[in-house]
């Protein structure tokens, strides 16, 4: 990728020691000595933020830039066609979320962002739906938006093929076969967020924000963010920011990766805070695996004479037990 090179660059002197780029190309190719460069990479950042940029990726700017022209084309609806496929009317937490319906700092302010929420397409007839798994079923999509569709399940697709490749890299990151959380990537179970966030409000309550203080319930969140900036992560000497770079995308480890990994990979607070005066738009993509896969104290992340500090738990266990906590 051209821009990588820039990109490591300007990173560096945006948020000084904070925030690594990793380039995944040439990553499960063939080349051991590229995959373990990755996967060393990984573990450092994985152990310190976990929190890092990824370059490399092989996602096309083409098909992100038509995905957040389609973000903007629905935001920008009245909110009566917003509302006509609100999330209020899924059993599977698909379609429009307001602006301020959910609280992601405990005790916050409701967030000031607006989104829409994409999941796999599971057909209410299929076993799975009938059974009320949670959070399978069909999405819901905006009338007369044709290309909206398109263009997201086509993100997601592509997305998904990333989120494995890096959990790839993860295994190998933690002196795993690169194979090992293969019963995790098989069917996952993923979701699409698009975000948008109106400035900040210039009579705003102080702790008002886009998105409050919080850490990603799941797996991987691959997020992509458009020039405008307000990302935060919080560091030893405080909240540092995490500024867009061209061509990059953001990766960041959930609760649930720090559970797998002990405590040993991390799962760090941010927040947004769009004090640019102008709208930003942003695409998180949780990658959230397999909902039966069972998530059990990795071997490689007990030091000797430790103990998992976790009982084992489904994946869509702890995914129910974190949406009660924030909808609450
Ligand atoms: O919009 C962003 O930049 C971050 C969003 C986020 O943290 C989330 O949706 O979990
Ligand atoms: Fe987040």
């Amino acid at each position: 990728m051209a821009s990588s090179k820039k990109a490591t660059v300007s990173v560096s002197q945006a948020t000084a020691k904070s925030l690594p780029v990793i380039d995944l190309s040439g990553f499960g190719e063939g080349d051991a000595a590229r995959d373990a460069a990755v996967a060393h990479a990984m573990r450092d950042a994985c152990e310190d933020k976990g929190f890092f940029y990824v370059v490399g990726h092989g996602v096309e700017p083409d098909l992100v830039a038509l995905l957040r022209q389609q973000a903007e084309a629905f935001f920008s609806k009245p909110l009566e066609q917003k509302e006509a496929v609100s999330k209020d009317l899924s059993a599977c937490n698909r379609g429009y979320e307001r602006l301020a319906a959910q609280t992601l700092e405990k005790g916050g302010s409701p967030d000031q962002k607006e989104g829409y929420y994409i999941g796999v397409e599971v057909p209410e007839t299929d076993p799975r739906v009938l059974a009320g798994k949670f959070n399978h079923g069909p999405n819901q999509w905006p009338v007369n938006m044709p290309a909206f569709r398109q263009t997201a399940d086509e993100y997601f697709e592509t997305m998904v093929a990333f989120g494995t490749k890096l959990m790839q890299a993860m295994a190998l990151s933690l002196d795993l076969r690169h194979d090992y959380f293969s019963g995790y990537t098989a069917d996952p179970m993923c979701t699409l967020r698009l975000l948008h966030y109106p400035p900040q409000r210039p009579n705003a309550e102080p702790d008002e924000k886009g998105c409050g203080a919080h850490t990603d319930f799941g797996g991987l969140t691959l997020l992509w963010q458009d020039e405008v900036g307000g990302l935060e992560v919080l560091d030893e000497d405080g909240w540092v920011p995490a500024p867009p770079i061209e061509g990059a995308f953001n990766v960041n480890l959930g609760d649930m990766i720090q559970r797998w990994t002990n405590g040993r990979y991390r799962s760090t607070l941010h927040r947004v805070i769009n004090r640019s005066g102008r709208e930003r738009y942003s695409i998180p993509f949780f990658y959230t695996g397999n909902p039966d896969h069972e998530v059990r104290c990795i071997e490689t992340c007990l030091a000797p004479g430790e103990t998992p500090a976790h009982p084992p738990i489904t994946v869509s266990e702890h995914l129910q037990a974190m949406y009660k906590q924030t909808y609450a």
